[in-house]
């Protein structure tokens, strides 16, 4: 009987939602009755890549595997009797005449089949959950989640300002050495006094060299590369802000700097940018600010179209390239870094993906882990057609992806609990990606980059490269595939966040010509970010005063005049630690509160769009390890992973 009303509500269900109502087993029309066994088929999918997938895994592997979503969006530990059944195989769906009825009947019956009693009340909700989710993924192929398959250019979002701008005319206009002296301020107040400050600032590249060493501080918490790398991939997922032709800043190098002697000057544009009803210069970023995989599947329709195989209809794939199932070439000749017509680079989602061999390695990495899901798919459904698969697969991706970044990069970087429980979709949550972040709290990362990138092929046998050799050389990864890269992240550790960036970066970037730090100093002024100081106060803290209250006041000292000058990247990772973390006070509230809201703010974060217990526990239950051993090289090559792969010990 419980099965029944079970069938019955989700049939009322559909027909509600498909503004029916009333027999959709019997009645409507052909088109009507197509388009529900489509949708019923895409929620099967769902429940089929559970079962194919969930009985691969350990259930004492994750935490989460005990764990199911209650109700109203909280996990509560449920016993072992009910995570087997949970992981219990349902009939693979058959073809027929009538495919709504059957299709309905054994997607929906098959659970009342297995269930106890007790286990049947809360699968109403639970089966009522599946059509709300299939509802959401249908509804972004129409509204389209990540807003690729119709968009001609990518979006343009402005970053969100918090912190007021502090640009030293107001007008967006940086500044970069003493002597150049922006508009005249009067009055007396605080402001007053900053902007003063300002006008004093030190050249970028003097703060730069301040923080120079030919070594560099290993992670003293054992983090591995990844936590440099995955947070790049996922930068370029977040952040995009292109810089504009005409309006240049360049930094200028003094005659006596130690390192860069055939150049007068760093090259940097400014952002591009908009004056809002304040006069106030905001920038603009390509991307959308929610964790939606735009790094593989790009931000506009004629990326995606390519991006996609030439079966992909069928087979909902990404497109691959050669026998090392490796990313395709940019025979396109579509935007990439490095050189739109270079058709021997790589074409990922993202144009910056050929930027260095870790990152490439990523982006393949999750290439591949679409195609896991649409061959998953496709091979259960063999009736759905490859949109379909596609689409169902991308779901499967950004999920997976957004579980990774929350349950485990952030607690690995932040610490554990940094971030608030998720608590169900925000819509006043304040979704921008923070200018702060963009231009200075992110980049993070840039401190974190060792010395070298690491091939580690297993049993002991590592090698090394240089940045140099990493940088746009995608020929490395068809020599040597992927897995000792994904391989050498896990087992080399990455430096430690301090202001120090290794000599790749700062004096070679990209032919000797840029100085990573320099650039992050130089965008955050470009951007109207706050000094230090200001950032740390806004959020509740006590200033820092005294250049002894620094992990590196002598450096600080050696080039600022004062404590309120310092610019927000090395005041962030020159602050001192939070007990036991890696990160300051002032760097782990900042991004704390905007990947909350970013997440609180994305009606699509998985947990709000897919509620099915079953479906949840799958992914809360897949690792970043998992994603990368399933999609190894060869069958279980990188099975030597260790769990937490953003830690080597
Ligand atoms: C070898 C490694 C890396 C290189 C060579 C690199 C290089 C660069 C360059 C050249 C820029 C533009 C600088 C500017 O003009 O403002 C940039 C921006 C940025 N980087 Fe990195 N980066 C690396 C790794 C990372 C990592 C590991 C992270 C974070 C974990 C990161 C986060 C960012 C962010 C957030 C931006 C601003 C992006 C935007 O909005 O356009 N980077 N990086």
């Amino acid at each position: 009987h419980d099965h029944v009303v079970v069938r019955d509500s989700v049939a009322q269900r559909i027909g509600t939602i498909r503004g029916g109502g009333g027999d959709r087993d019997g009645g409507g029309d052909g088109g009507d009755e197509d388009d529900d066994s489509r949708r019923i088929q895409v929620t099967w999918a769902l429940h089929v890549i559970v079962d194919t997938y969930a009985p691969t895994r350990t259930p004492t592997s994750s935490a989460v595997t005990n764990a199911a979503p209650d109700n109203d969006g909280s996990m509560k530990p449920t016993s072992s009797a009910n995570s087997k059944r949970t992981y219990s195989r349902r009939p693979t769906p058959m073809r027929t005449s009538s495919p709504t009825s059957l299709s309905m009947s054994m997607a929906f019956g098959g659970i009342g089949d297995i269930a106890t009693n007790e286990t049947v009340a809360s699968s109403t909700e639970s089966e009522l959950y599946d059509v709300t989710s299939f509802e959401a993924i249908m509804q972004s192929q129409q509204s389209n989640i990540t807003g690729t398959t119709d968009r001609i250019e990518p979006p343009s979002t402005l970053l969100l300002r918090i912190e007021s701008a502090s640009y030293s005319d107001y007008m967006g206009c940086p500044y970069f050495a003493a002597g150049s002296s922006p508009d005249a301020t009067t009055g007396a107040s605080d402001e007053h006094r900053r902007r003063e400050q300002r006008n004093s600032l030190p050249n970028p590249r003097d703060v730069s060299n301040a923080f120079h060493a030919d070594g560099s501080i290993i992670n003293t918490h054992g983090a591995s590369d990844w936590m440099w790398a995955f947070g790049q991939f996922l930068t370029h997922d977040l952040s995009d802000v292109n810089v504009t032709d005409d309006r240049s800043c360049d930094i200028p190098i003094s005659s006596h700097d130690p390192y860069l002697h055939n150049i007068t000057s760093i090259p940097m544009s400014r952002s591009k940018s908009r004056l809002d009803s304040r006069n106030v210069s905001q920038q603009l970023s390509d991307m959308t600010p929610t964790i939606d995989a735009e790094n593989v599947y790009g931000t506009t329709s004629s990326r995606l179209d390519y991006i996609r195989s030439d079966d992909s209809a069928i087979t909902g794939r990404l497109r691959t390239s050669g026998e090392k199932n490796l990313l395709p070439k940019n025979v396109m000749n579509l935007t990439n870094g490095g050189g739109d017509d270079r058709d021997d680079f790589f074409l990922a989602g993202d144009h910056r993906a050929n930027q260095n061999l870790p990152l490439l390695a990523t982006h393949t990495l999750w290439v591949r882990e679409h195609n896991y899901w649409a061959d998953t798919i496709g091979e259960y459904m063999p009736d759905l057609d490859g949109d379909d698969i596609f689409e169902v697969a991308r779901v499967m991706v950004r999920a997976i992806m957004q579980k990774i970044v929350y349950d485990e990069y952030l607690p690995s970087l932040l610490g554990e609990g940094s971030i608030p429980e998720y608590d169900g979709y925000k819509e006043d949550a304040n979704t921008g990606l923070e200018n702060v972040v963009s231009s200075c709290a992110l980049r993070i990362g840039h401190t974190l980059v060792g010395q070298y990138v690491t091939k580690d092929y297993g049993k002991g046998d590592v090698a090394h490269l240089s940045h140099l050799e990493s940088f746009f050389a995608p020929d490395q990864i068809e020599t040597y595939g992927l897995d000792p890269f994904l391989r050498g992240l896990a087992t080399n550790k990455c430096d430690e966040i301090d202001p120090y960036i290794v000599p790749d970066l700062r004096n070679h970037l990209f032919l000797d010509k840029f100085d990573l730090l320099s650039l992050n100093i130089g965008r955050a002024r470009d951007h109207g970010i706050p000094d230090f100081n200001t950032i740390r106060e806004s959020l509740g803290y006590p200033r820092l005063d005294s250049f002894d209250d620094f992990l590196f006041g002598r450096e600080l000292a050696s080039v600022y005049g004062d404590t309120g000058q310092i610019d927000c990247w090395v005041g962030m990772n020159a602050e001192p630690r939070v007990e036991g973390l890696m990160v300051g006070p002032t760097q782990r509230a900042i991004l704390a509160r905007n990947f909350a809201n970013i997440r609180d703010g994305d009606a699509y974060f998985y947990r709000n769009l897919l509620r099915d217990p079953e479906l949840l526990r799958a992914i809360e239950a897949t690792t970043f390890a998992d994603v990368i051993r399933r999609n190894s090289d060869s069958p279980h090559s990188l099975d030597d992973i260790r769990g937490n792969v953003f830690f080597v010990r």
